[in-house]
């Protein structure tokens, strides 16, 4: 993963003509070239551990296993949302961890803890450091220091029971390592974060993510039947049996605690085997609100896709869920929808079968398969194109919220207005899409994706729009989040989200766990 970018260098998106041209006419982005520091030009605040420390560090997990260097501390100096790309940018004085420590087993964890509770050290765990919220931050919140703990060693597939249908994966383990150690045993877990490619399982249930096959499979949380957690307190194995009546289910205490609770070290997933087919089709609907009535009627009525998204206006009218063609010829007017079916081939082609009917009933046309193909093939590439936004001078992020089927149009419309009234205030017109890709019984989520010409201050800029947005989403029944989690960015709303007693619940058990209070002080506990 790059230290100030998205993922592979290889992989690198330039913008195409269309794309420059729309972001001029539409966004008066003149085209500049905002070249970022190259690493050896970033200058890091110096590591605040004593040589002593990194010794008793280097004696528990190894001297090769803790790093105070500038070439470690970088890549863990915060995580991938862009206001932590333009920080990275800046040419003054980087904050970073004070060391990057790499522990290769349990033990390893349990003593790195007793010592940096001894010694008043803060600790972030980090997986694959793909955090939008500023979750891997290093923020010392009032300790002498902070470590990042790195969990990349634990990366074993520990078991499968194909009995059962249940692997235990190693929480350091990223997506694709993960789903290639099932693969190789006829098996998938099926969890497609479009940052799939470099977040971690540990990372998944730390943050609750949901992936791009959620109809089908449910968020990580769904999936999750125990887990392993170290905590300075000591260790605890949850999650016994498929089900129980023991008392509230603790696993959710764990899942979402974002680092501040304990350290995961296994997690214990439902799996399935590998699909044997995949059937595609995308879907045009004259408008969102019939679109999105149209996939509130398939999630009501259980038909089971495995996929199902659809796109607003705006992002259909730029082909945003195809990330390849983005800018270019329109595929419909209205709005895109794109279906997924895996399984077998019976089950898929039925669950398809009774998909299209229901889609088909409710006003949708049938494009064939190869726009959600397009979708497909494209999926993990959006992020790629931010970066080259961002250095041609626009300011592009996302948002994501959710709320009931009643709720979502007044949600969608105020999320949009608070956005584009907030860039407006700064100087800059703004293009304002969303999605709609993960749907429930009950409601849906609502991915925003956001471009504007960036202003002289682009940080000040995004704060203000993303309080305006933030504000609105709470006063119209929605979620802070549905998936990106708090970290430090979505502090301000959690009070208002689950109350001051919600708020007392949570440090009790952080008092309870981790008296020192040294893990990832600062993150999603008010
Ligand atoms: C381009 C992009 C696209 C994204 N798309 C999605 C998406 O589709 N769906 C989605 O849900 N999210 C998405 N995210 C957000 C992010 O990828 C998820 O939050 C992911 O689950 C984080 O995993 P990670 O391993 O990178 O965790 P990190 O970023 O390393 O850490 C995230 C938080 O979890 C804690 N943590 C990490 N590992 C452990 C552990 N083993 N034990 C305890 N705490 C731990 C950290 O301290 C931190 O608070 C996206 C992010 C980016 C940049």
């Amino acid at each position: 993963m790059k230290w100030d970018a998205w993922g592979d260098p290889d992989l690198a998106k330039p913008l195409s003509e269309d794309i420059r041209a729309l972001l001029e006419q539409a966004l008066g982005v003149t085209p500049a070239d905002h070249p970022a520091p190259t690493a050896q030009e970033v200058v890091l605040r110096p590591s605040a551990l004593s040589r002593e420390d990194l010794d008793a560090l280097a004696g528990i997990v190894g001297a090769a296993h803790v790093s105070s260097h500038d070439a470690d501390r970088l890549p863990r100096a915060g995580g991938k949302s862009t206001p932590d790309l333009l920080r990275r940018r800046s040419r003054e004085v980087q904050d970073a961890p004070d060391a990057v420590v790499l522990p290769g087993g349990e033990d390893e964890i349990t003593a790195v803890l007793a010592l940096c509770a001894e010694r008043r050290i803060a600790v972030v765990p980090f997986g694959g450091g793909t955090s939008v919220v500023g979750g891997v931050d290093p923020v010392r919140g009032g300790f002498t220091a902070v470590i990042s703990l790195d969990l990349r060693r634990f990366d074993r597939l520990e078991s499968l029971d194909e009995v059962s249908g249940e692997a235990v994966l190693g929480a350091g383990l990223t997506g694709p390592q993960a789903e290639a150690l099932l693969a190789a045993r006829g098996y998938e877990l099926g969890h497609y974060p479009q940052s799939f490619r470099y977040a971690t399982v540990g990372g998944f249930a730390a943050t609750r993510s949901s992936g791009q096959n959620s109809a089908g499979h449910g968020r990580f949380d769904d999936m999750v039947r125990g887990l392993r957690v170290l905590t300075p307190s000591g260790a605890i194995d949850l999650g016994r049996a498929p089900a129980s009546a023991a008392g509230p289910d603790l696993r959710q205490l764990f899942l979402g605690s974002e680092g501040t609770l304990g350290v995961i070290t296994a997690v214990r997933l439902r799996v399935h085997p590998t699909p044997a087919v995949k059937i595609h089709e995308a879907w045009s609907f004259p408008d969102f609100a019939t679109g999105a009535a149209a996939l509130r009627e398939v999630e009501q009525q259980g038909t089971g896709p495995t996929v199902i998204r659809i796109s607003d206006e705006t992002e259909t009218a730029i082909n945003l869920a195809m990330t390849d063609r983005i800018g270019g010829a329109q595929v419909t007017g209205g709005c895109l929808a794109v279906t997924v079916f895996e399984g077998t081939p019976e089950q898929a082609a039925a669950r398809h079968l009774r998909t299209r009917e229901v889609l088909l009933a409710a006003g949708g046309t049938s494009l064939g398969e190869e726009a959600a193909k397009a979708w497909e093939h494209g999926r993990f590439n959006a992020p790629y194109l931010r970066d080259s936004l961002l250095t041609a001078g626009a300011l592009c992020e996302t948002l994501e919220t959710a709320t009931s089927w009643a709720g979502l149009a007044a949600l969608k419309a105020a999320v949009t207005s608070a956005l584009e009234d907030a860039l407006r205030e700064s100087g800059s017109s703004a293009l304002v899409m969303c999605h709609i890709s993960h749907v429930y019984p009950t409601g849906a989520s609502l991915y925003f994706t956001v471009v504007a010409a960036q202003q002289d201050d682009p940080l000040e800029q995004w704060g203000r729009a993303k309080r305006a947005a933030g504000d609105a989403i709470l006063a119209h029944g929605g979620t802070i989040t549905h998936h990106h989690a708090v970290g430090t960015d979505h502090l301000p709303w959690m009070t208002r989200e689950i109350g001051d007693l919600g708020v007392r619940i949570l440090r009790a058990v952080k008092d309870a766990v981790d008296p020192a209070g040294i893990l990832n002080p600062g993150k999603l506990i008010p």
